[in-house]
């Protein structure tokens, strides 16, 4: 007697047997041993698992065919660490695109070379940039609201067809529509899903850029972030395989303008706070305190703010050996001093 357990029943016997049988199944499911090929490539080149090396948080590396949501407050520096990021793949020689729907794409593209340089651009490095970042960078160059369905078809043709291996997404809100709470989160539920398949189908790590929640009341501004959150529905961060947040320590720049710290004092906290709330992977969670450095737009990991140099070595001029550090103090009395009248 033909026996389901024993294997003996012929697929086309069970048609029927469950609503959406589909004899598609028998080729998707497969002895564990069919998979040993790609394991032993997995085991002997790891470096080939990783989509880019993290140069800031050492425990999250950036995986091929992963969603990663980055969350924060409006002005937290999310664009700014992408940017930054952004460049860490290319000097890596993996290929980035950047959709960035707020943002004039030019002034993107001069936010980077800043990073790169690690200050205010010149003409002079137009060339030695470009001729950089020319077949390593793509970027959406239209600013302004775009359909998710739109933004799908480019970020699946940037991956498959351009072969950028990362893809930013910044973000989330300006690809969602609804006239109501419920419609909107359905609406953000199916980006998500799709940036997710995307990612799956063609090997690519998405950035997609989210807000934050206001904190609630009795929360300071300074409470630390958590993947609850994330503006609008609970579905993003479950479907994300890593959620990553920046907070940025708005109390500690307060108290440098007000002139609260002793000297020696001011710097001895963060600027930011980049906090990695999910790991799929490997269930790493973390805390890492950046500092930022306001020339370059670059998130350091030391107070002393050295400088990484993204581009190959003797383009950009950089000096990786000195400290920034009294720049950012600098850099931040400059702005709070009062106006006058000329
Ligand atoms: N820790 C910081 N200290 C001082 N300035 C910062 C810091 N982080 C970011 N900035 C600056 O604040 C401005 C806003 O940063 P950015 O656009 O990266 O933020 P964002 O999180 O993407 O904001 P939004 O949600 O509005 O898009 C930029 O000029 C950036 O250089």
């Amino acid at each position: 007697m033909a026996d389901v357990f024993a294997g003996t029943v012929e697929p086309a016997k069970t048609r029927g047997a469950w609503s959406d049988y589909n004899a598609r199944i028998a080729e998707d499911i497969v002895k564990c041993g069919q998979l040993q090929g790609d394991i032993a490539s997995e085991l002997m080149y790891p470096a080939s698992r990783l989509a880019g090396k993290n140069p800031l948080v050492k425990s999250f590396d950036f995986r091929p065919s992963e969603l990663t949501i980055w969350g924060g407050e409006n002005g937290a520096g999310k664009s700014a660490l992408m940017n930054q990021l952004a460049l860490s793949m290319m000097s890596q020689s993996q290929k980035v695109c950047l959709f960035s729907f707020e943002m004039d794409p030019k002034r993107t593209l001069i936010s980077c070379m800043r990073c790169a340089f690690g200050r205010s651009p010149t003409t002079q490095d137009l060339f030695p940039f470009f001729d950089w970042a020319n077949d390593l960078l793509y970027i959406y160059r239209n600013q302004g609201a775009i359909s998710a369905e739109y933004c799908a078809d480019g970020v699946f043709y940037a991956a498959k067809m351009l072969g950028c291996r990362h893809i930013v997404v910044d973000n989330l809100m300006m690809l969602t529509t609804g006239n109501s709470s419920d419609s909107v989160m359905q609406s953000q539920k199916r980006v998500v899903q799709t940036m997710k398949e995307i990612a799956i189908a063609t090997g690519a790590h998405i950035h997609l850029v989210a807000h934050l929640r206001k904190p609630a009341n009795g929360q300071g501004q300074n409470a630390k972030p958590s993947r609850f959150d994330i503006s609008g529905s609970s579905d993003i961060s479950n479907l994300a395989d890593n959620v990553a947040l920046l907070r940025r320590n708005r109390e500690k720049e307060q108290q440098i303008i007000d002139g609260g710290f002793r000297n020696d004092q001011w710097d001895s906290e963060p600027d930011v706070l980049l906090t990695v709330d999910k790991q799929r992977a490997t269930g790493d969670s973390s805390m890492t305190p950046l500092w930022y450095d306001k020339p370059s737009g670059q998130f350091c990991i030391s107070s002393a703010r050295y400088l990484q140099d993204y581009m190959p070595s003797g383009m950009s001029g950089i000096d990786t050996t000195k400290p920034h550090q009294l720049d950012a103090i600098q850099g931040l009395k400059e702005r709070s001093k009062p106006w006058e009248p000329i």
